[in-house]
């Protein structure tokens, strides 16, 4: 069975969850595209070779672009080396992207297809829980500096999200459930259903074959994809989808990016979550559903207690802050966010003490 989430906007496309989904690819991409470049993890050959396979029945020429694993592929390095060949092998403004791996690869395909001659189309085939229901969803792209997580990037949405649900299976387990805390995340902003569901049977969460697997994969792209489609350039509404990333990123920076953006998310949530009792917005209530279902599915709520002064320092380049200000995404109560502008000091570390470990 395939279903299909439409995300509204400009330029509206669909996100496709099923199996055969590849089929969609020559529809998606037209007539007018020659030449299609598959920009993929070279690690992975066989997650990229049905997209060829698919791109090459239906006569496009294909440029196989292996990038880095994971996170290591979000550099400017990697995007030019992308540029380079797309120049070498002459992509023109009618040919097209496709980003085929986890949330990594597509949020560097998207950016390089924004960015060559300034815009060509892109085709997002997420193989990661994380790619499917977040990263490949919404047309933000990006690659990360030394100074922190995503700081260029640009809105980009793709012409197309084809996720095979197949591709699932040979996911390692510990990226399995890191994409589950952006589930978990749609849970807390927009859809209090996803909790439930998970509180259910959390064993079933960590598995591709769970009984709600297919219901919080959807939901999830539905959350976003109402999000998305009403605010594409985060100018207001679209923040929500930020819930737990101000620390998160700082975290993730820390660690030099080896820590998996969805374990930094989980530990993120937690604090935004402390953030929103202790600045009397949500009660304990919140904080306490978001450890127990976050510790239920096997991620981290805690993080170094001595890491405070380097978290902060890096928390003041967040792309929510304005000026000086820093602005954080909270909860008043599950599915009711609000924004908490400038907090004093002492608010933000008492905060950080109640996760510390
Ligand atoms: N653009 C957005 O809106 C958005 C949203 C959320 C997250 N992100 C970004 O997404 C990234 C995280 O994505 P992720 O969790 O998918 O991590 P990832 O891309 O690093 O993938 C995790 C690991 O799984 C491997 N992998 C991918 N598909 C596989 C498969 N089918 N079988 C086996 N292994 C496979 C990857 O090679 C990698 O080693 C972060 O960079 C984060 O910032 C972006
Ligand atoms: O789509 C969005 O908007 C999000 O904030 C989704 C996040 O899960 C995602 O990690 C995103 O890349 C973070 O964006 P950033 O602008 O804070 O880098
Ligand atoms: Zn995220």
């Amino acid at each position: 069975m395939t279903s299909r989430i439409r995300v509204k906007g400009e330029r509206p496309y669909d996100v496709v969850v099923g199996a055969g989904v590849l089929s969609e690819l020559p529809g998606l991409l037209g007539d007018d595209v020659r030449t299609v470049a598959v920009v993929h993890p070279a690690s992975l050959p066989e997650i990229s070779r049905p997209v060829c396979g698919a791109l090459e029945s239906a006569g496009y020429s294909i440029v196989g672009l292996p990038v880095p694993d994971g996170e290591r592929a979000k550099s400017v390095e990697v995007a030019a080396e992308l540029w380079s060949a797309f120049g070498r092998y002459g992509v023109t403004r009618s040919d097209a992207v496709v980003g085929v791996g986890g949330g990594a690869t597509t949020d560097l395909a998207g950016f390089v297809a924004a960015t060559w001659l300034r815009g060509i189309k892109v085709v997002q085939v997420p193989t990661t829980l994380l790619g499917m229901v977040d990263a490949a969803v919404g047309g933000k792209t990006g690659i990360n500096t030394p100074e922190g997580k995503n700081l260029v990037g640009a809105f980009h949405p793709p012409a197309g999200v084809l996720c095979d649900l197949a591709t699932l299976v040979s996911v390692p387990r510990e990226d399995y459930v890191a994409g589950l805390a952006e589930i978990i995340k749609g849970g807390f902003i927009a859809d209090p259903t996803i909790l439930l569901l998970i509180e259910d049977d959390p064993e079933g969460a960590r598995v591709p074959d769970g009984r709600h697997t297919r219901a919080l994969i959807e939901r999830k792209i539905q959350v976003k994809a109402d999000v998305v489609g009403a605010d594409l350039r985060e100018s207001g509404m679209r923040e929500i989808l930020n819930y737990g990333h101000t620390l998160a990123h700082a975290i993730e920076r820390v660690e030099n990016y080896n820590m998996r953006h969805g374990e930094a998310v989980a530990i993120g949530m937690v604090y935004a979550a402390e953030l929103s009792r202790l600045s009397g917005h949500a009660g304990m209530g919140v904080v306490d559903r978001t450890r127990s279902i976050l510790t239920s599915v096997g991620l981290p709520t805690a993080y170094r207690h001595e890491a405070w002064p380097e978290l902060r320092d890096h928390m003041r380049v967040d792309k929510k802050n304005r000026g000086a200000k820093q602005r954080f995404v909270i909860l008043d109560d599950i599915g009711k966010v609000t924004r908490l502008e400038d907090p004093a000091e002492e608010l933000l570390e008492a905060a950080y003490r109640e996760i510390a470990r």
